[in-house]
């Protein structure tokens, strides 16, 4: 393998979608010049307002001053290119559509593109690095980040380590990341869905299993789940909160509560039909829940700012000062 980037300056953002506009801001407010690549010209032009709005939303909320935004936002260039978009670049994410054959493709194309010492890396939410790598000539640069929506908010980014991923990759990703302000974990096997979506997925499933069997409403079950659980989750994680409580009490509901978990391999007729329907969620003004006549772009400002408050308590917080195993 080349050597590893002794530094990471300019970065690659492949797909400029809800992922990659995203990805892109975090490098560029962290100083970086990025270039952000799309097959898609309307959608490429489009996250440019995407990422104006976004830094309105950051400045107002006293997170960044102006200058700075504009400054951020004039070190994003775009472009349909993708020999282009990765020339002299340190760092390349690739943020396109979850498909595994799509992203091989990519990834073959940037083996012959890329220069050779840069580290390659994919925000799949769950495929396997190892086959995606493979597409490339050099498998040991590249590497699984798999960031958080929003991810210029959500501190989270998960290091994933292929089967011939290089330690030195693992390790100059994850420094980046730190040195970033983002929370980097490593994950030692390349598994599908990491930790962090396979953990979720269980809730997920678990939730719709609840919503199609009518124990509670959707209303109920998200007011249950972010007042009770998911409102200490920030603070304790899951091994403090079950030191926290007494594993002999996990211990003993397991024994009960394990066996009516619901345990399928498919999923829910209410998503199915949903998913029939076209009714995607926010994006078509319809999911579980109604969003006609609500204009996303609105709600996602909102949101981000609801989470930007949160982020400020979570920096404050001394997350080490959590008992070592
Ligand atoms: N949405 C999330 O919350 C989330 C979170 C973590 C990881 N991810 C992962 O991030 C990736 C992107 O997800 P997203 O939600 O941003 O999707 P998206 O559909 O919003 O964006 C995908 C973008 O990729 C572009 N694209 C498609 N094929 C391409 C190609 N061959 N070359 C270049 N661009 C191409 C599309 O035009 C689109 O702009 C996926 O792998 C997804 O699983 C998503």
């Amino acid at each position: 393998m080349s050597a590893t980037p002794a530094r990471i300056d300019d970065a690659a953002v492949l797909g400029s979608g809800v992922m990659g506009h995203g990805i892109a801001l975090a490098f560029a407010l962290d100083g970086h010049r990025v270039s952000l690549y799309d097959v898609n010209e309307d959608l490429l032009a489009e996250s440019e307002g995407r990422i104006r709005s976004v830094l309105d939303t950051l400045v107002s909320a006293g997170e960044v001053d102006a200058d700075d935004a504009d400054a951020a936002a004039a070190r994003i260039t775009r472009t349909t290119s993708l020999s282009d978009a990765v020339s002299g670049v340190d760092f390349v994410t690739e943020a396109v559509v979850e498909e595994l054959d799509v992203k091989r493709e990519v990834f073959a194309e940037l083996s012959a593109h890329a220069p050779d010492d840069a580290i390659l890396a994919t925000n799949t939410s769950g495929l396997s690095i190892t086959a995606v790598a493979d597409a490339t000539d050099d498998p040991e640069r590249v590497v699984g980040t798999h960031w958080f929506n929003p991810p210029y908010v959500v501190p989270l980014v998960e290091v994933v380590r292929g089967e011939e991923t290089a330690d030195s990759v693992v390790e100059t990703t994850y420094d980046f990341f730190e040195a970033m302000g983002k929370t980097p974990v490593h994950v030692e096997k390349d598994i599908p869905g990491f930790i962090g979506n396979r953990i979720q997925m269980a809730m997920i499933y678990e939730a719709f299993s609840l919503l199609d069997r009518g124990v509670a409403s959707a209303e109920a079950i998200d007011r249950a789940v972010k007042a009770g659980f998911g409102f200490r989750l920030p603070l304790l994680g899951v091994f403090e909160k079950v030191d926290h409580s007494g594993l002999d009490v996990e211990h003993e509901v397991e024994q009960y509560l394990l066996p009516e978990l619901d345990r399928g391999t498919e999923s829910k007729d209410v998503l199915n039909e949903a998913v029939e329907n076209g009714d995607y969620g926010l994006k078509t003004g319809a999911g579980v829940y109604d969003w006609e006549g609500l204009d996303p772009g609105e709600i996602y400002d909102q949101r981000d700012e609801a989470l930007l408050a949160i982020l400020d308590l979570y920096d404050s917080y001394d997350m080490e000062r959590t008992p070592r195993t």
